[in-house]
């Protein structure tokens, strides 16, 4: 099984990714847990030259290259290996962050994020949770996390606003995978949210 996690920056979601993969390892599953960009040596790479890049140093076109060819690496090299080999994958972000970010916030490269995606990519998870958080409360979140400020979080409230837009369309544009979890309270009330959807 494919599961993946989104929402803005500071909704919870890793938290809530980690929470899942102990649960389901108490289960006796065993669990890939990996995040994007990332998730591989070479995706780690690039998400280097993404999350470090400072300032505008990447089109919106190019960056949305960089992020596809980051998921490529990590889908080659980590997802469908352990797919292939029964294992359950959970992943923070995957291919609907391309789509919310570069494709919906940051001008409208809808069109060309779902070619690449179509090309290079072309899998979707089998369940999709989306964190639904106001954009105040999970910047204050991300604040208080300190210490990683990038320059996705340092947009402000405003892009964060557009992005949680764009990812509660998610679940209307893909209502067979994606479930919108409510991201207030606390941490095991958000888990048992995640458990009685997945
Ligand atoms: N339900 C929650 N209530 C309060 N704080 C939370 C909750 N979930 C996560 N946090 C805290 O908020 C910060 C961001 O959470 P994190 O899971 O890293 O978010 P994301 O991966 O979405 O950026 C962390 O400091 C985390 O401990
Ligand atoms: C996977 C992905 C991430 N991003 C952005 C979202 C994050 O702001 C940034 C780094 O991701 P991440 O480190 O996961 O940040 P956070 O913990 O705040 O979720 O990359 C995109 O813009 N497009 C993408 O395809």
């Amino acid at each position: 099984m494919f599961i993946s996690f989104e929402g803005i920056d500071g909704c919870g979601k890793s938290t809530q990714a980690r929470m899942l993969a102990e649960a389901l390892r108490a289960e006796g599953r065993q669990v890939v847990l990996t995040r994007e960009p990332g998730g591989s040596p070479g995706a780690e790479e690039i998400r280097r030259l993404l999350v470090e890049g400072a300032g505008e140093r990447w089109s919106a076109e190019t960056e949305c290259l960089l992020f596809t060819a980051a998921r490529r690496d990590h889908l080659e090299r980590t997802i469908r290996p352990a797919l292939a080999a029964g294992q359950t994958v959970i992943t923070d972000r995957f291919a609907d962050s391309t789509r919310v970010y570069q494709g919906a916030a940051r001008g409208d490269l809808r069109a060309f994020v779902n070619r690449l995606h179509d090309m290079a990519i072309g899998i979707e998870p089998d369940r999709t949770f989306v964190i639904d958080l106001d954009p105040e409360t999970a910047l204050g979140r991300g604040n208080a996390r300190g210490g990683d400020e990038d320059r996705f979080e340092s947009l402000g409230l405003g892009f964060q606003m557009r992005l949680a837009q764009g990812f509660r369309g998610l679940a209307e544009e893909f209502p067979a995978r994606v479930r919108l979890i409510d991201g207030t309270g606390s941490l095991d009330q958000v888990a048992a949210r995640v458990r009685a959807a997945l």
